[in-house]
């Protein structure tokens, strides 16, 4: 989002009182420069990209630092690194939303697996294998994962094409020493990115990088040259390559399935925009106030009018705003949508080729009898660590477009295999070494299903499982019922959350069609909570098979929406309550006519004509009327 400033008319500044963007005091326009150069001494890191001060370039400030300026330092440094996921409390409210509007409002695009590979081979025929070499540096003839030639990648890449890193470019020359260290370790001299390595690395060395951070985030690319797939929005002739390669980045929407490059995009935008000094902030709507979204607006005007900066404002997730917050049309009618894709396999297995290179994980062909490096003895040079061909296309498939589930399935593979210790044997033709381990194409499919990555919790498929189930219920489908339910058990779902919504189901779908499913729903839901996972599955199973096939009813839940709609609707004053339904306790209560001529209905026989809602709205029927 460009901030746009004022006029620069100095007569009109000098009549303006103006806030420092620094320590947010406010004073004349005059006073401002004298102000900053005092300020920005004192507060280098109220500033997003502080001038070398005391304490050097970066280096936080020894004194105290305001809670605001600490915490948009935090996001602006780490929401880019770090993509945000909802807390549990944060998942929860998410679900209270959906809760008021029937579970309606995750009503995203669901996006369904892939078809299973056949088994014939999916990729662009990958002649030959590659040593553990970073990309453009391979020996072998299996192509780089960066080729310009890579299939469903947007090219001619020209923005980032002209300013390649240096680094990748020492690579290229094969000159692995070129920085002159002495035996750099594995990891710090080739993954992701870096130089090339002088030699394969060990298998304990490749399971030492695939620790820790997740290999999706490692994997990140910082220029478009890495970003593969999207031609479409960023293919040559496209509006958005035209607007980055002049460096002019409109109010962007960037939308599309999970894992298909939205935050990467912009963080390629980001590492774009400092070469041109735009100040680049980043929030998260998953954590993010729209007072932080005020704040970092003001900081922006302030930084335009004063320093003439641009500012680029990153908002990950805007989709988890609530809808005041989104402001829907209004946002809209600002923005430009970006659509991204599903990245198609193409892409994905150059995405994951990329990885497995900087991971120097020899590539197995299948195609031929014998791998040329199956010999027996095991030189630095040779890879311990191989992935057959079909594993990665395999992988590609799976991943149903989203790089985030390829690469952490492709992660946990390789540890898991790792970890195992199982090693490389006798295979078609292959020369047993004790010291090579060998991934499967089974073993991919494990690692998907291990880290549950086919089902993000966090994420999209959190709200689309549930509202298939829910929809599902809705519709008396018991059979999609316990499918989706299986699939987010199975995926690692917390179950108290599916119960939750199952109590909420049994009142606003079968409400008093069968008042007793409330009561199943409640008692499946303090059953989970009683046993936990797994053998609470089975709780829940019943419960959605008992609220599939009960009858349906919404009368309840209607009446009561227009109850709250007519309330909400309601101009002036509410009416007050009628007098003769008032209690009367007090004997100036009933001097004033409080509980008079009240009709105590079990001291009649006959049906009581009474009226019990205020005056002016005899006669209305929340339950016949939609809506007030
Ligand atoms: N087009 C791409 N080219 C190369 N790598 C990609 C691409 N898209 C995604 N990746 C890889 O997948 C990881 C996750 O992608 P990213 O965070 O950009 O997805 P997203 O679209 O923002 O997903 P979500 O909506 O779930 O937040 C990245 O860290 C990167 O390693």
């Amino acid at each position: 989002m460009e901030v746009s400033g004022p006029d620069d008319d100095p007569f009109l500044a000098q009549l303006h009182r103006v806030q420092c963007p620094v320590c947010q005091q406010t004073m004349p326009a005059a006073h401002i420069n004298s102000h900053l150069d005092r300020c920005l001494l004192l507060h280098p890191a109220g500033h997003a990209e502080p001038e070398p001060g005391p304490h050097g370039a970066g280096e936080p400030p020894k004194g105290p630092v305001s809670p605001r300026s600490k915490r948009r330092r935090l996001s602006e440094s780490s929401a880019l690194k770090q993509p945000a996921t909802p807390t549990a409390a944060e998942s929860s409210e998410g679900e209270g939303d959906e809760a008021d509007d029937g579970g309606e409002t995750e009503s995203r695009e669901s996006y369904d697996a892939p078809p299973t590979p056949s088994g014939a081979r999916l990729i662009p025929d990958f002649p030959g294998a590659r040593v553990g070499s970073p990309a453009g540096q391979g020996t072998g003839d299996r192509p780089a994962a960066s080729s310009a030639a890579a299939a469903g990648s947007a090219s001619p890449r020209s923005w980032d094409e002209a300013e390649a890193p240096e680094e990748e470019e020492a690579a290229g020359d094969g000159d692995a020493d070129a920085d002159g260290e002495d035996e750099p370790g594995p990891w710090a001299a080739a993954a992701f990115g870096g130089r090339a390595q002088p030699r394969a690395p060990a298998a304990d060395e490749v399971r030492q990088m695939l620790e820790g951070k997740p290999l999706a985030e490692k994997m990140r690319p910082d220029t478009l040259q890495d970003y593969f797939g999207q031609s479409r929005a960023l293919g040559p002739e496209s509006l958005l390559r035209t607007l980055l390669d002049t460096s002019e980045v409109p109010s962007l929407i960037l939308w599309g399935p999970p894992g298909c490059g939205k935050t990467t995009l912009a963080h390629i935008i980001a590492n774009n925009s400092k070469k041109h000094s735009v100040r680049f902030v980043t929030l998260s709507a998953t954590n993010a106030k729209t007072n932080d979204v005020r704040d970092v607006i003001k900081q922006a005007q302030n930084e335009k009018s004063f320093f003439k900066r641009k500012t680029i404002l990153f908002i990950d997730e805007i989709h988890r705003f609530n809808k005041s917050q989104q402001v829907n049309a209004a946002l809209l009618s600002r923005c430009r949508v970006i659509v991204l894709e599903k990245l198609p396999v193409e892409a994905m297995v150059m995405i994951l080729m990329r990885a497995i290179d900087s991971l120097g994980i020899h590539v197995l062909d299948s195609s031929r009898p014998a791998d040329p490096l199956s010999h027996s003895s095991n030189s630095t040079s040779e890879p311990s660590v191989l992935i057959e061909d079909k594993a990665v296309d395999t992988l590609a498939y799976l991943s149903d477009g989203d790089a985030r589930t390829g690469l952490s399935g492709l992660q946990l593979a390789v540890l898991a295999r790792l970890s195992s210790r199982k090693m490389f044997c006798k295979k078609s033709g292959q020369t047993y070494s004790p010291s090579r381990v060998l991934i499967t194409e089974n073993d991919v499919k494990e690692g998907l299903q291990r880290s549950h990555v086919l089902y993000d919790r966090a994420g999209e498929e959190h709200y689309n499982c549930i509202s298939a189930l829910h929809k599902s219920l809705r519709g008396s489908d018991q059979n999609a019922a316990l499918y989706w339910l299986a699939r987010m058990l199975e995926g690692g779902e917390d179950p108290l959350y599916v119960a939750r919504r199952l109590v909420r189901f049994a009142s606003e779908d079968i409400g008093l069609a069968d008042p007793s499913a409330l009561t199943q729903a409640v008692a499946a839901y303090q059953g989970c909570h009683f046993i936990g996972m797994p053998e609470c599955e089975v709780l829940l199973a019943q419960c959605v098979v008992y609220c599939a096939r009960a009858p349906k009813s919404i009368e309840v839940y209607s009446a009561y929406n227009n109850v709250k709609a007519c309330l909400r609707n309601h101009q002036g004053p509410l009416p007050p309550v009628p007098l003769h339904l008032r209690n009367a306790p007090t004997r100036l209560m009933k001097d004033l006519g409080y509980g008079k001529g009240y009709k105590y209905n079990p001291m009649y026989n006959e049906p009581v004509d009474q009226e019990y809602l205020p005056e002016e709205l005899r006669g209305i029927d929340f339950f016949k009327q939609r809506r007030c």
